[in-house]
């Protein structure tokens, strides 16, 4: 299992989607880390500046891997498993509608917590339930308790 060897993470937002306020996408952030950061010892930071463990960005099409996004749909954002440079990062589709909170898009929450489950080193989960299952499904962020798949995944890698 491809894992982050040390417990506290760096973070760094580097651009912002037009979707929604920089704020709102700030929280969301924040929010899908804490989802990981409450079940598990790890701990993350943020940098406004240089390299962070996790590079967070907005892109769309070729945008600078060999996996570039595919328009609106399909496709909503990629994470990379621990390891240096591009390992831990997540790249979200700038060509999706991201929200805060409505389900007239695609939660960022939702999304960035799911890609953040890649980033610690989780794969797909075949579990319909669980947030590491493959396609996307709305659930209020206010709301939201992650899934006990998610929770055995996560701790079996930092438990
Ligand atoms: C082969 C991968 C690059 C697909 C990509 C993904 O799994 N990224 O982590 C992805 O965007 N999957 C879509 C589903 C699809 N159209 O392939 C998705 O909704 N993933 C994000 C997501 C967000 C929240 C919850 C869940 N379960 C999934
Ligand atoms: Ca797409
Ligand atoms: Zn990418
Ligand atoms: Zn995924």
């Amino acid at each position: 299992n491809l894992k982050w060897q040390k417990n506290s993470l760096t973070y760094r937002i580097e651009n912002y989607t037009p979707d929604m306020s920089m704020s709102e996408v700030d929280d969301s952030i924040e929010k899908a880390l804490q989802v990981w950061a409450k079940v598990t010892p790890l701990r993350f930071t943020r940098l406004y500046s240089g390299t962070a463990d996790i590079m967070i960005s907005f892109g769309g099409r070729e945008h600078g891997d060999f996996y570039p996004f595919d328009g609106p749909d399909g496709t909503l954002a990629h994470a990379f498993a621990p390891g240096v440079n591009i390992g831990g990062d997540a790249h979200f589709d700038e060509d999706e509608t991201f929200t805060f909170r409505s389900n007239a898009g695609y939660v960022l929450f939702m999304v960035a917590a799911h890609e953040f489950g890649h980033s610690l080193g989780l794969s797909h989960s075949g579990d319909p339930g669980a947030l590491m299952y493959p396609v996307y499904t709305y659930k209020n962020p206010d709301t939201f308790i992650l899934p006990r798949d998610d929770v055995k995944g996560i701790q079996s890698l930092y438990g």
